[in-house]
């Protein structure tokens, strides 16, 4: 039966997801106006679950979920079972992949399960011809965005925090509820007698995203109860500043070459070098310097004043060296 004559379904009120994701449409009308199939991230939590059902009111019978499964815990054949079971009742089509999203030595879990998380919607993405994969992070994740970047001493990139639309291996993925709490979307579903899964580690305080949601946020908000509005502010401010910062280092390429040629970089100032050469880095070699690699690098560019100055650094899996005028990033 399809979503549209399900009783089941059609007997769940809008609530502050639709509102959002309503919002979100009439801000990226043109993008959205004619969509063929449209994709869920649907891990089975709150969040995700408010998403699929106000996607799948506004969308009737062109909305999939799609469910990765990630092995780490004991609790992800649940998760799973979860959605098929909700999936079932609410005739929506689900889609299932499982990751082995083990992290290698020196990298975070959670950044190693993002990882195969993005490839595995993506792929699923592709084989069902879905348009757009839509996620559930909403206004509160963009908060522990920004204060996680703060407490690292993040650079624009990270304060600008995540964007509403994007694209990842050649997928265009959307965030629909960037504008409403989680407490909204939970007081939404309790109401409606809506069930979704826990994840237990979201209470683990080993993870200072959750330290973050646990203690932080709530002294926050007693402090600044606009906190939602005016840190999401900040945020769009620093992605604007960003995109003037991208443009700046494109322009400045295109006069040093690429890769950059080392007399043409010494011309801008110290502030212009660093962004342009960030931007090289980060685009040209999918890689980014810490500060004090930065620094280091100017150094050398400055000194590099006649043949026998060489430029030998180790940034990410590589190295930036010297090679005759330009400069040459090295994978190892
Ligand atoms: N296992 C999964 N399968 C499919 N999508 C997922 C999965 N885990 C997360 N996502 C998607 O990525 C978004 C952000 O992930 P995050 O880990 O912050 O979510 P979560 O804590 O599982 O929240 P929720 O499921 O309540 O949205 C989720 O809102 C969801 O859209």
């Amino acid at each position: 039966m399809p979503v549209k004559n399900n009783p089941l379904f059609a007997a769940i009120p809008a609530g502050p997801a639709d509102a959002a994701l309503s919002c979100f449409l009439t801000e990226n009308q043109e993008q959205f106006s004619d969509v063929g199939r449209i994709a869920i991230a649907y891990s089975g939590g709150a969040d995700s679950t408010a998403l699929l059902l106000a996607a799948a009111r506004q969308w009737p019978d062109k909305v999939i979920a799609l469910h990765v499964h990630h092995g780490l815990q004991d609790a992800a054949d649940a998760f799973w079972q979860h959605c098929q079971q909700q999936c079932e009742v609410w005739r929506i089509p689900l889609f299932e992949q499982h990751v082995d999203a083990r992290h290698l030595p020196g990298e975070s879990p959670e950044d190693a399960a993002r990882v195969h998380r993005y490839r595995a919607l993506a792929d699923m993405a592709h084989q069902q011809h879905a348009d757009c994969v839509l996620l559930a992070q909403h206004a509160d994740d963009q908060v522990e965005t920004l204060i996680l970047a703060l407490s690292r001493g993040a650079g624009l990139p990270g304060l600008a925090c995540m964007p509403a639309v994007f694209e990842r291996h050649g997928v265009c993925f959307a965030r629909p509820l960037l504008s409403v709490g989680g407490e909204a979307l939970r007081n939404w579903l309790s109401e409606q007698n809506i069930i979704w899964t826990e994840d237990p580690t979201n209470q683990d305080r080993r993870y200072i995203r959750n330290r973050i949601r646990l203690d932080v946020l709530p002294a926050i908000a007693k402090a600044f109860p606009e906190y939602r509005q005016t840190f999401a502010r900040s945020a769009t401010h620093a992605a604007h500043a960003q995109i003037l910062l991208s443009e700046l280092a494109e322009q400045d390429l295109q006069m040093t070459g690429n890769p950059p040629a080392i007399k043409a970089l010494q011309t801008l100032s110290t502030a212009r070098q660093a962004n342009a050469l960030r931007y090289w880095l980060r685009q040209f070699h999918h890689t980014a310097a810490s500060t004090r690699q930065l620094e280091e690098l100017l150094r050398q560019i400055d000194a590099c004043q006649t043949r026998g100055h060489s430029i030998d650094l180790k940034i990410g899996h590589g190295v930036v060296v010297r090679n005759n005028a330009v400069l040459q990033y090295r994978p190892q």
